[in-house]
């Protein structure tokens, strides 16, 4: 009897430990949609989930027969009951039966950002009719404006993104146009799945705030009207986001996480698919592989999606080890004597005169040497002198070149911070990837969270034959564990350039590294399923 006591209160401990996530929403008697689709997909991410029920919805997955809504006050005793012990790290709303509870819904949702958790992240679906064809629920104007105004991000398919704005919803234009007008109603963010728009080839889901766009594409499957999916990707999008994933990461796994799912699931010759077998076992998982991601654009006129596709060549030398980062030529000459097959020239200050003459000493430098020498930003000086490639970050390609990169036939580098940019990126096939910040570093200040050994392996998985460069915090003690996410190179600059001796330090860091290589498993063969890192104790840095 102890025994049970204490076992039952390792478990409570183990789920609290879990980001919780409120799924608020009508029961499916099927279990095809529903709340009990969202705790099931929350699961399933290694989230836990509270649900709260507005109404039951009688229905097999092709008939309703009946739906009846629970009272405001017994929603409001489940709000209660969750509010002080389990509060959200964010919420999921779903189903709701009238205008009295959307309006309580709204309500208590501000409060809950006032006084509880003010980052809680909260995604309306509107589901306003069932998948398997019955009303779910009927709501006012105004409670629809103010759920719109009230939550982070709405999520409709094009269909209920019609019924919202009243706008016609049948070519990209005009889907664009009816999420911005909802923008202009008080949404903060709209994300419109394009399941449902048959105009379109592939699979388009378009994001838009008043900051950005965001197009997520992926080929069509032949999976469908799969039940459920609205369901599954909110609250995906909901445990990613509690999962300490920034919005457009967690954007970027949904998706991902969806296209896995249908990719999991079992086709059925009636009008329905199921994804119950796989999905109810919990096995779908976090998306690990490459053919499950998105491909991003930031908007139509994305400069990196040029009509003209741009080439960059492939690094001559892909065994690349350490990468130092230095700004001064004279240590850079030691660093390509100490052996370095790769390294940058990072300067920040200074005229232009001033960096086109080191940049053109550091050419001088590396000339008749085996070491492939990147500059940083700076790559109309970096064409003019002939340097092997360019780095770039992410604002820095707002403003550069890449055509006239391209052209002059130099391998380039570029920055990311998350599977977001990541699966943008891609799309550019650079010469390499690199992956930051790892860990806390004070050579730059980051607007991003460190990503820690979890996230970088997840990464390297996902740029399959991209070279990858992780960089960020990264010194001798620290060398082994990212080594052994299969990163390419590792690039470092305050472990090199504050040494006393940067060619020793060059050297213990290359010998660590290799002999990580050398002796280590692969953490990136282990990561087959969720979790599996933290099993192995190496989650998140
Ligand atoms: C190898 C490598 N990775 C990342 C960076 C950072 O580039 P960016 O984000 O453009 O920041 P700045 O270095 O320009 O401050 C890098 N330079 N090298
Ligand atoms: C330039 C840059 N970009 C991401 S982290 C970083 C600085 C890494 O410096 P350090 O190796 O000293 O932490
Ligand atoms: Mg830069």
């Amino acid at each position: 009897m102890i025994e049970t006591t204490r076992g039952l209160f390792k478990a409570t401990q183990a789920m609290s430990e879990e980001p919780v996530v409120w799924a608020i929403g009508g029961i499916d008697t099927s279990g095809g949609a529903g709340i009990t689709r969202d705790a099931i997909t929350l699961a399933d991410i290694n989230v836990h989930a509270c649900v709260l029920t507005t109404q039951v919805a009688n229905q097999s997955h092709s008939i309703m027969r009946s739906a009846s809504a629970l009272s405001i006050d017994t929603l409001n005793e489940q709000w209660q009951a969750l509010e002080s012990d389990l509060p959200p790290r964010a919420i999921k709303i779903g189903a709701i039966a009238n205008s009295a509870q959307a309006l309580f819904l709204c309500e208590h949702v501000v409060k809950i950002k006032q006084y509880k958790t003010a980052n809680c992240f909260v995604v309306w679906d509107p589901v306003l009719v069932s998948s398997s064809g019955g009303v779910l629920g009927e709501l006012s104007q105004h409670s629809i404006d103010t759920l719109i105004a009230t939550v982070d991000v709405v999520t409709p398919n094009v269909k209920e993104l019609a019924q919202l704005t009243g706008w016609p919803v049948h070519c990209e234009k005009s889907l664009l146009a009816a999420a911005q007008a909802l923008i202009a109603r008080g949404a903060q963010a709209v994300y419109v799945k394009g399941g449902h728009a048959h105009w379109q080839s592939t699979a388009i889901d378009t994001f838009v705030s008043a900051q950005a766009i965001r197009i997520f594409q992926q080929p069509r499957d032949n999976m469908g009207n799969l039940r459920g999916t609205g369901c599954m990707f909110s609250s995906a999008l909901a445990g990613f986001v509690a999962s300490d994933y920034d919005i457009q990461d967690a954007l970027t796994l949904a998706n991902a996480y969806l296209h896995k799912v249908r990719n999991a699931s079992v086709f059925s010759s009636s009008s329905v698919c199921s994804a119950d077998q796989i999905h109810c076992a919990g096995l779908v998982g976090f998306p690990l592989t490459p053919v499950h991601y998105p491909s991003v654009r930031y908007g139509e006129n994305d400069p990196i999606s040029h009509k003209t596709p741009m080439q960059f060549p492939k690094l001559t030398n892909t065994s690349l080890g350490i990468y130092p980062v230095v700004s001064d030529v004279s240590q850079l000459e030691v660093l390509v004597k100490a052996g370095a097959v790769i390294i940058q020239l990072r300067i920040k200050f200074g005229t232009e005169d001033f960096k086109s003459t080191q940049i053109a000493k550091a050419v001088e430098v590396v000339k008749n040497t085996p070491c492939q020498l990147f500059i940083n930003d700076d790559w109309e000086l970096a064409i003019k002198h002939g340097a092997y490639g360019v780095h770039l970050g992410q604002e820095d390609l707002e403003t550069a070149n890449l055509q006239a990169i391209s052209r002059a036939g130099l391998r380039l580098g570029v920055s990311t911070h998350g599977y977001c940019e990541l699966q943008r990126i891609k799309r550019l096939s650079p010469s390499y990837i690199a992956l930051g910040h790892i860990f806390p570093t004070t050579t730059k200040d980051m607007p991003s969270k460190p990503q820690g050994l979890d996230r970088l392996s997840r990464y390297v998985r996902l740029c399959a034959d991209i070279p990858t460069v992780a960089i960020g915090g990264i010194n001798l003690s620290r060398i082994n564990t990212v080594a052994s996410t299969g990163v390419s190179s590792i690039a470092v600059v305050r472990a090199v350039t504050q040494a006393a001796d940067p060619a020793a330090a060059f050297h213990d860091l290359l010998r660590r590294m290799n002999d990580a290589e050398d002796n280590g498993e692969d953490m990136v063969d282990r990561i087959t399923e969720p979790g599996a890192l933290v099993q192995h104790g190496l989650s998140y840095g």
